[in-house]
């Protein structure tokens, strides 16, 4: 049996970043991956993206529970699998949340967690490009502008503008002090022409300082002895072993894989892990509930000509022209990422926070399939609610760790929920509509412009929508009731933490790898305090 102080389960965004953090104490670390190295070159140019979203070696292959909702479809539910986790295969889109969502978490008993709180802890692990004093210059994650501003870009702002909408250069500030409104491109998780993952940039100098990595290896079970949780039990390479901590386990696993792991040591909700023929360990009903997520619905225009749209520049031959350009330069498409700009948009009076995210490229994709590009000229919005209120779970489908859990995200199971995505819609039409884009916005394709009541812009969007791979929620912090205490430990088990996107009471307002890193370099400060 092999010991160290601290035993991290996922190689994920928090997992690397912990890593680094703990082992540049002096501390001993493992990180116990299942997935394998990240060597594969579309994890590394930024629109590979496309190409490895349900890859069957790199992801987890998860899919949704059918729910009536979204019209009784297996959803493809992509969680990375390989070093670096879901950063390693995600849109690269970095953004910080509204300094109200910290706020609200705050006073949904997370002691520690406001925005005044939290806000140096994004500062503290990025190396922006951006000038604002209150952003970050000497992290190690890289965050870049785009590195190539398309023609369109640049009459999406106008048109913004246009129908009243702000357009900061930074996404994340300076609005990001106040409250975050407007139109702005996505700075990304990019270091010149290559993905910066959270393998690149924490877990390489983590190895280097010599931390142990088990990759290939699952977690079987957090093994416990008198209410405390002494180590892991794996299963590498056919045989199974124990990985032993000294001082914590740590699970970062990710909003699916940690409830799982949770569940399948026999913490949990007892009835459920009875109903699996699981030894019960402590009963924590909290466990594998408040799965929150963004749900997006996709819409196309058509344009005018190729000029405005990047879908020949996608097609071979042309893209031969793009990988040399990426590789003599470092830019063109291969650099790009799904949401190239977006916008944050309040679609009701009185609402403290945006309730819509638009995000979108000069792309389209033939029946909305990311990776196949539309032979005509076009663009694609997305549009998401940013502060869904449906609440879905994880589940155990079986006592096998092998076996994948049941997800239910139970997207737009809430009114609220669909109504803000109709006004959405709404909203991107709006935008489209505006004079700059006159002449370039030929029209719309998706769903097209009969589809105008709001009963049939829901079931459009009920009919082809799907997850903008944002689940937390699911090992919540907060006060009395939530699984978590307030520094991340589990109640009722010693030395067993969960840091990773579980650990959010609510989801943020936006694309949330930024605060699952800002969670975890916390977390880190949290897990040093208390050795
Ligand atoms: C396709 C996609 C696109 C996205 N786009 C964006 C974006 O543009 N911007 C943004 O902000 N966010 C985006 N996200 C979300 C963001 O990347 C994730 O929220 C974030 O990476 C989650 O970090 P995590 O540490 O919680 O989990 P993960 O990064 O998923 O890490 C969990 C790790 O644990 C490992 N693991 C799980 N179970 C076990 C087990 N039993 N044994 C061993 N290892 C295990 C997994 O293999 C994984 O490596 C995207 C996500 C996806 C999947």
């Amino acid at each position: 049996m092999t010991a160290f102080d601290y035993v991290i389960v996922g190689a994920g965004s928090a997992g690397c970043l912990l890593a680094d953090r703990l082992s540049a104490s002096g501390a001993s670390v493992a990180v116990i991956e299942a997935g394998g190295r990240d060597r594969h070159p579309y994890l590394h140019i930024p629109a590979g993206y496309a190409r490895i979203l349900t890859h069957k070696a790199l992801t987890w292959g998860f899919r949704t529970a059918p729910d009536s909702a979204t019209g009784s479809r297996a959803l493809d539910y992509p969680r990375g699998r390989v070093l670096g986790g879901s950063s390693s295969i995600n849109g690269l889109g970095h953004v910080w949340g509204d300094p109200s969502d910290y706020d609200l978490w705050a006073q949904k008993g997370c002691a520690g967690w406001s925005w005044a709180d939290l806000a140096p802890h994004f500062a503290a692990y990025e190396r922006a490009e951006e000038d604002g004093p209150h952003r970050g210059r000497t992290g190690a994650l890289h965050v870049q502008h785009l590195a190539e501003l398309p023609p369109l870009v640049a009459k999406m702002r106008e048109a913004a503008a246009a129908i009243g909408l702000p357009t900061p250069r930074d996404m994340n500030g300076p609005g990001a002090e106040g409250g975050r409104e407007g139109f702005s491109t996505f700075q990304q998780t990019r270091n010149g022409r290559r993905r910066h993952s959270a393998a690149t940039a924490f877990l390489k100098p983590a190895l280097a300082r010599g931390v142990a990595l088990f990759d290939q290896a699952l977690a079987l079970r957090i093994e416990l002895s008198e209410g405390r949780a002494t180590g892991i039990r794996i299963r590498r390479g056919g045989a199974e072993q124990m990985v032993a901590a000294r001082r914590e386990v740590i699970l970062s696993a990710g909003a699916i894989g940690s409830p799982h792991l949770l569940m399948l040591s026999g913490l949990g909700p007892a009835q459920h892990l009875q109903d699996q023929g699981i030894a019960v360990q402590r009963d924590i009903p909290g466990i594998g509930r408040n799965l929150q997520d963004h749900y997006i619905a996709r819409l196309t225009w058509r344009l005018a000509d190729h000029r405005w749209s990047a879908n020949r520049r996608i097609t071979w031959p042309r893209l031969a022209l793009e990988v040399v350009r990426w590789l003599a330069r470092g830019d063109g498409v291969l650099t790009w990422s799904p949401g190239m700009f977006g916008v944050f948009a309040k679609t009701e009076p009185g609402l403290e926070a945006p309730d819509i995210q638009l995000n979108g490229g000069p792309l389209s994709w033939a029946e909305g399939r990311i990776g196949v590009p539309e032979d005509a000229p076009g663009l694609t919005i997305g549009v998401w609610q940013c502060r869904p209120q449906s609440r879905g779970s994880v589940t155990l489908a079986s006592a096998d760790p092998a076996q994948a859990p049941v997800i239910a995200p139970r997207f737009l199971t809430e009114a609220a929920d669909r109504a803000a995505l109709a006004r959405g819609i709404r909203l991107a039409r709006r935008w489209m509509a505006a004079p700059p884009l006159a002449g370039i916005v030929r029209e719309e394709v998706r769903p097209g412009p009969g589809v105008e009541s709001d009963a049939d812009l829901i079931r459009f969007a009920a009919e082809t929508g799907g997850t903008v791979y944002h689940p937390c929620g699911t090992v919540r912090m907060g006060g009395d009731g939530a699984p978590l205490d307030p520094r991340l430990r589990l109640r009722g088990v010693a030395a067993l933490r969960v840091v990773d996107a579980s650990a959010f009471p609510d989801i943020p307002v936006c694309n949330i790898n930024a605060t699952v890193l800002a969670v975890a370099h916390k977390a880190a400060g949290l897990i040093l305090e208390d050795a």
